[in-house]
C-alpha cells in the first residue's frame, strides 16, 4: 500500500520523484501501522531513492512536527470536523494533520500550498482510499484558516487535559506528572517534550580542546556555543547532517545530549582501572569513559544486542577509544559471563571491577522529544516492567564490583519506579553498598539538578537538556 504511494506520486507526471509531502505521508502511515521507530522508517523509505537534501529536510520537519504536535493539531482541527478525526481513514487523518501542521507551525509555507498539497495527495490516492476524500480535506483545512484562532484551555480546572492539548503530551502522562510534581513542574516537563532538541556534541578531548573545536566550527561558518553545565559540550545553533560537521571522520566529537555527558564524570574513572560498562551500546558513555582514563586501563563494554555493539565498535574506532573490550551478553547473567570470560577479557579475577556503569534500559521518558513516535506506545505498566529488569541488572552488576569500588546507575528517565524505587530497594537489600552524593564530581552549574538524596535529576530543566537520572553507590571496603 505504502509502496504504491511512493511509486504513484500525486502529480500528472508519473516520471517525477515523489514530492517531499508524499514521502512524509508514506513515513507517517508506515510508522503508524508498523510501530517501528521513526528514524528507522525514514531511513528505510527514503534511502531507497535519491532525495534532494532540501526535500529531505522538509519531509523530516513535517513528519517529526506532526508527531510531536499531534494532540495539539487534532484539537485545532476539531471545530472544523463534523465527525471525530479517528473515525476518518488513517490516510485522511494524516493529510489533515500534515496540512494543519504547515498552517500552524511552518511560517514559510503559504496557507494555500499547505491546503492544496494535502488536497492533491488525497486526490492522488483516491483509488487506495476507495473514494475521493479531497473535498473533505479541502473543506476542513480551509475552514481552519477562516476560523478565529482557538485559545488554549486554561490550566484550571483540568490541568492534565489543558497540558495535553498545549504540549501534545498524552493525557495520562500529564495527569501522572501533575500528581507527582505539581502543575508548574509538570508544565515544564511537558514543554520539554514538545521542543525540538538542539544538536549537542561532546568534544573528544583526546583529540581537540573545546575552545579549539569551537574555533574550527566558527571557521567553517557554523554558529555554536559552549554547553552551560557540561564542561565538554558544544551546542550548534542550527541542526545539520552530522557527517558534514568538520572533524566527524577524525573523531573530534560525539553527538550526545548535555545531561548524558555528565554521567561518566559522576563515575570518575581513573587511568589503569578496570571498568565495566554494563549496558554500553552505542558507546556514548563508553568512549567518554575511555577519554577520561586517557586510554589507559580497560573497559569491558557489554550489551545484549550484537548489532548495537557493532555500532559501539565503530564509534570507538572513530573516536580512538582503544581500551574497550566489547562483550555481547545479557547483564542478567553477568556473574557467570564474567567468570567464563575472565581470561579472554584479561580481568584479573571475577568480582574486581573498580568501577561499574549501569546505564540501564528504561522507558526513555526523558528523551521523548527525540522520539515523538514513542509517545503513543508508552503506558504505566511499562514502568513496572522496567523496574524489574533494572533491579535484576543492578543486582548482577553489583556482584562483580570490588569492595571500595564505585557503581553509577543512570537512566534517561526520571520516573520514580525506574529511579529512586530501584535504588531504595537495592540499598535495603545491600547493607554493603552506600549512596554517595554526586556533587563532588560535577561543576557547580550542575548543582541545581542535584536532588535532596544526592542524585542527578534533570527532568523539566530550562537548559534544554534531556531528562536524566543518576545515582552514585560505593561498596564498603572489607565487604565481600
Ligand atoms: C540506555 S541504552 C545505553 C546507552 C549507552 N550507555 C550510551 O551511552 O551510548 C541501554 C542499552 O541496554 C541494552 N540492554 C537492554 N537490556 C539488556 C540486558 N539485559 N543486558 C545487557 N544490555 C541490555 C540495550 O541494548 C541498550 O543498548
Amino acid at each position: 500500500m505504502i509502496g504504491r504511494i511512493m511509486s504513484s506520486p500525486p502529480t500528472s507526471k508519473p516520471s517525477l520523484p515523489p514530492s517531499a509531502r508524499a514521502r512524509a505521508l508514506a513515513v507517517l502511515l508506515t510508522q503508524h501501522k508498523s510501530g517501528d521507530p521513526l528514524d528507522e522508517v525514514c531511513t528505510r523509505l527514503w534511502d531507497r531513492q535519491a532525495m534532494d537534501s532540501r526535500d529531505r529536510a522538509f519531509a523530516m520537519e513535517l513528519v517529526y512536527g506532526v508527531l510531536r504536535r499531534q494532540e495539539t493539531l487534532d484539537w485545532r482541527l476539531e471545530p472544523a470536523l463534523k465527525k471525530p478525526l479517528p473515525r476518518l481513514p488513517l490516510m485522511v487523518q494524516m493529510l489533515l494533520r500534515m496540512g494543519m501542521y504547515q498552517l500552524a507551525y511552518m511560517d514559510r509555507v503559504p496557507a494555500s500550498a499547505a491546503v492544496n498539497e494535502s488536497v492533491n495527495l488525497a486526490k492522488a490516492n483516491k483509488a487506495q482510499l476507495g473514494r475521493d476524500w479531497s473535498g473533505l480535506v479541502n473543506a476542513v483545512l480551509r475552514s481552519v484558516t477562516r476560523l478565529p484562532e482557538r485559545p488554549f484551555p486554561e490550566l484550571q480546572p483540568d490541568p492534565a487535559g489543558a497540558l495535553s492539548i498545549r504540549y501534545a503530551v498524552p493525557q495520562w502522562l500529564c495527569a501522572r506528572w501533575v500528581e507527582q510534581m505539581g502543575v508548574e513542574r509538570a508544565e515544564a516537563a511537558c514543554q520539554t517534550v514538545s521542543t525540538v532538541p538542539a544538536l549537542t556534541l561532546r568534544v573528544n578531548r583526546q583529540r581537540v580542546g573545546r575552545d579549539a573545536f569551537l574555533e574550527q566550527l566558527v571557521g567553517a561558518g557554523i554558529a555554536a556555543r559552549q554547553t552551560t553545565v557540561s564542561p565538554v559540550g558544544v551546542i550548534l545553533e542550527e541542526g545539520r547532517a552530522v557527517t558534514t560537521i568538520p572533524g566527524f571522520q577524525d573523531g573530534l566529537f560525539y553527538v550526545e545530549d548535555e545531561a548524558a555527558q555528565l554521567i561518566p564524570l559522576i563515575l570518575d574513572p581513573q587511568p589503569d582501572e578496570h571498568i565495566l560498562d554494563v549496558c554500553a551500546a552505542p558507546g556514548g558513555k563508553t568512549t567518554h569513559l575511555a577519554e577520561l582514563m586517557s586510554n589507559r586501563g580497560q573497559i569491558v563494554a557489554m550489551d545484549r544486542h550484537a548489532a548495537r555493539l557493532q555500532v559501539l565498535k565503530e564509534n570507538c574506532q572513530r573516536l580512538g577509544a582503544t581500551i574497550i573490550a566489547p562483550l555481547v551478553a545479557d547483564a542478567r547473567e553477568l556473574g557467570m559471563v564474567v567468570s567464563r570470560q575472565a581470561t579472554d577479557l584479561q580481568i584479573p579475577s571475577p568480582g574486581v571491577f573498580d568501577r561499574i556503569l549501569v546505564d540501564a534500559p528504561c522507558s526513555g521518558m526523558g528523551v521523548l522529544r527525540r522520539h515523538p513516535d514513542a509517545k503513543g506506545q508508552k503506558d504505566t505498566e511499562m514502568f513496572v516492567r522496567h523496574h524489574t529488569l533494572q533491579r535484576e541488572i543492578l543486582e548482577r552488576a553489583s556482584s562483580v564490583l570490588r569492595p571500595g569500588g564505585v557503581l553509577v546507575y543512570s537512566t534517561c528517565s526520571t520516573e520514580p519506579e525506574e529511579t529512586e524505587a530501584v535504588i531504595a530497594r537495592f540499598c535495603q537489600d545491600h547493607s554493603d553498598c552506600v549512596r554517595e552524593s554526586i556533587m563532588p564530581w560535577l561543576p557547580a552549574s550542575a548543582f541545581p539538578f542535584v536532588t535532596e538524596q544526592g542524585a542527578l535529576s534533570t527532568m523539566g530543566n530550562a537548559l534544554g537538556m534531556d531528562g536524566f537520572y543518576a545515582v552514585r553507590l560505593r561498596k564498603i571496603q572489607g565487604s565481600l
